[in-house]
């Protein structure tokens, strides 16, 4: 049988370096996407480009490709994503456990915290927090207000309260400085970050684990990190395992859910423990970075900014009756839309554990001339399920995929044939949240956490860029605004105005 990579006649780019691959382009354009966009459009939904030393990578961007892959249990995170998972939340957690029974079982419990109804339950919290946001904001100096640092604190105690019924003080300085460490490494790419992920993950697990022993200051901090989530995992499983004891009445934040699991479903102390540092890292960047991106756009578009305004201040204008988020449809068209064109995951790393036939929507042209409509790949086959790109097909969103149009979520002209996402089936095919048995276990926390919160602060401000200021997007783990230094950041000129 030929064992040669059976997708060396898929068309792509040409690789800059052997070294380095296309992956500087890829991972650290000045601008996210200024080579992938391009590729896109050149090659199609389908390509292959080149890794560091050589490797042959798939990017996939077609919409039955990838359903296909989202569903598949022929395909496994890839290694980089591997170690990095296992470094920062660990083999245990759920998204560490690797086999799809272990999985399934442990995502099945964690749910109990993450149903509609459990959702519900923290919408205090957030609003809680939303008016901390508005109370830093009054008392911000005066010009341009960074809203990063202030969106990460807020969804880092909306998670903590919301999860373990921590907030902010009794997670302690230390965690909250030591979390703000991790999220300010996850942020700082270079060449070196690219090439030391690429031979990362020609590193063995247990090697991974001795080198986070090394006393470099990267690796204390994520040592520091994994060792404090655990500490703290256990100390809240028994301050609330005394509480059960002598009856006193349990909360309903996810770490109290779990643990009044009884059933043979439930999870074990030690099970629940692993679970700490992704309940509360995961939640955090995620929402505040796409919390800003939003707020950067708002800032673009004055005239959606007051339609905007207009609807949230006639629904909460109703007093009394508890506010319905759902029911608000520019709000939801408007989050919707900035989760597509800044998805927090652009790119997913897989891996195929054996050999699978993709099928495409989309047909490509190999380099012979042949037009495939499914592609074969080996076991080992490196995979890149490029979310960002998908998000910008103009035959999934229209020729103005590229434009931040919100209205398109309302009217009609997005593309209905293949709903893969989660949040509202029938309409939303973005992978933001991914989907299959790995889709995000938080997208209903997340979702009720940013309708509170944009809700919150465009009733109460207006939002305006600085002048001369331009933010640009980069990958860093995840997708970020930067400033024109590079550095994480997203000004704006913000006013109260109620
Ligand atoms: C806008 C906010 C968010 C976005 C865009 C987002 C996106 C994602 C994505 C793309 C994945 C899949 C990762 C992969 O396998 O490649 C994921 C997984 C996960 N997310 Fe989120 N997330 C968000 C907020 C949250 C929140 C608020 C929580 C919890 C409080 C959370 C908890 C998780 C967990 C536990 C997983 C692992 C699920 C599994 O492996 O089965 N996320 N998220």
């Amino acid at each position: 049988v030929c064992r040669r990579s059976t997708i060396w006649h898929i068309p792509g780019p040409p690789s800059p370096s052997w070294l380095f691959g296309n992956m500087l382009q890829l991972l650290l354009s000045p601008q996210y996407g200024d080579y992938e966009f391009e590729w896109l459009k050149i090659y199609g939904s389908v390509y292959r480009i080149k890794g560091c030393f050589g490797q042959d990578r798939l990017m996939v961007a077609d919409p039955a490709g990838l359903q296909y892959l989202i569903n598949s249990p022929h395909f496994v995170q890839g290694p980089v994503l591997e170690n990095v998972v296992n470094l920062l939340y660990g083999e245990k957690s759920v998204l560490g456990i690797k086999a799809g029974a272990a999985h399934r079982r442990v995502k099945a419990a964690l749910n109990v915290g993450f149903t509609a109804g459990a959702v519900r339950g923290y919408q205090p919290v957030f609003e809680r927090v939303a008016r901390l946001i508005t109370e830093q904001l009054e008392n911000a100096p005066v010009g341009p207000t960074d809203i990063c640092p202030l969106l990460s604190l807020a969804t880092l105690g909306a998670v903590s309260e919301a999860a373990a019924g921590y907030s902010l003080e009794d997670l302690g300085d230390q965690f909250v400085q030591n979390n703000t460490r991790v999220v300010a490494l996850a942020s700082g790419g270079s060449a070196i970050q690219v090439l030391s992920d690429a031979v990362g993950s020609y590193f063995p697990m247990w090697l991974m684990s001795s080198m986070i022993h090394l006393p470099t200051t990267a690796f204390k901090t994520l040592r520091d990190a994994t060792v404090r989530a655990n500490e703290l995992g256990a100390q809240i499983v028994r301050e609330k395992t005394e509480a059960a004891r002598q009856e006193l009445e349990m909360d309903n934040d996810v770490f109290s859910l779990l643990l009044q699991d009884k059933s043979e479903k439930g999870l074990s102390d030690k099970e629940i423990i692993a679970q700490t540092a992704i309940l509360l890292l995961a939640g955090q960047d995620t929402t505040a970075n796409t919390l800003a991106f939003a707020l950067l756009e708002l800032a673009k578009h004055q005239d959606l900014q007051e339609k905007l305004r207009a609807e949230i201040h006639t629904t909460l204008g109703a007093a009394g009756a508890p506010v319905l988020y759902d029911s608000l449809p520019l709000l939801n068209a408007f989050i919707k839309e900035a989760l597509r064109l800044y998805p927090t995951e652009p790119l997913s790393d897989r891996i195929a554990v054996q050999d699978a036939v993709i099928p495409l929507t989309n047909y490509i042209t190999t380099a012979s001339g042949e037009r495939i409509t499914a592609m074969l790949v080996r076991k080992g086959q490196l995979v890149t399920e490029a979310i960002a790109s998908y998000h910008r097909l103009e035959s999934q969103w229209g020729t103005d995929a590229e434009d931040f149009r919100p209205s398109r979520w309302i009217d009609g002209s997005v593309n209905k044939g293949e709903a893969i996402g989660p949040w509202s089936r029938k309409n939303l095919l973005s992978l933001s949240f991914l989907g299959g048995p790995r889709t995000c276990l938080g997208w209903r926390f997340a979702v009720l956490e940013m309708q509170v919160i944009l809700a919150e602060l465009v009733a109460k401000f207006s939002f305006e860029l600085p002048q001369g200021e331009s933010v640009q997007t980069r990958v860093i783990t995840t997708l970020l605004p930067v400033d024109s230094e590079g550095k994480k950041a997203a000004p704006l000129h913000i006013t109260r105005i109620l």
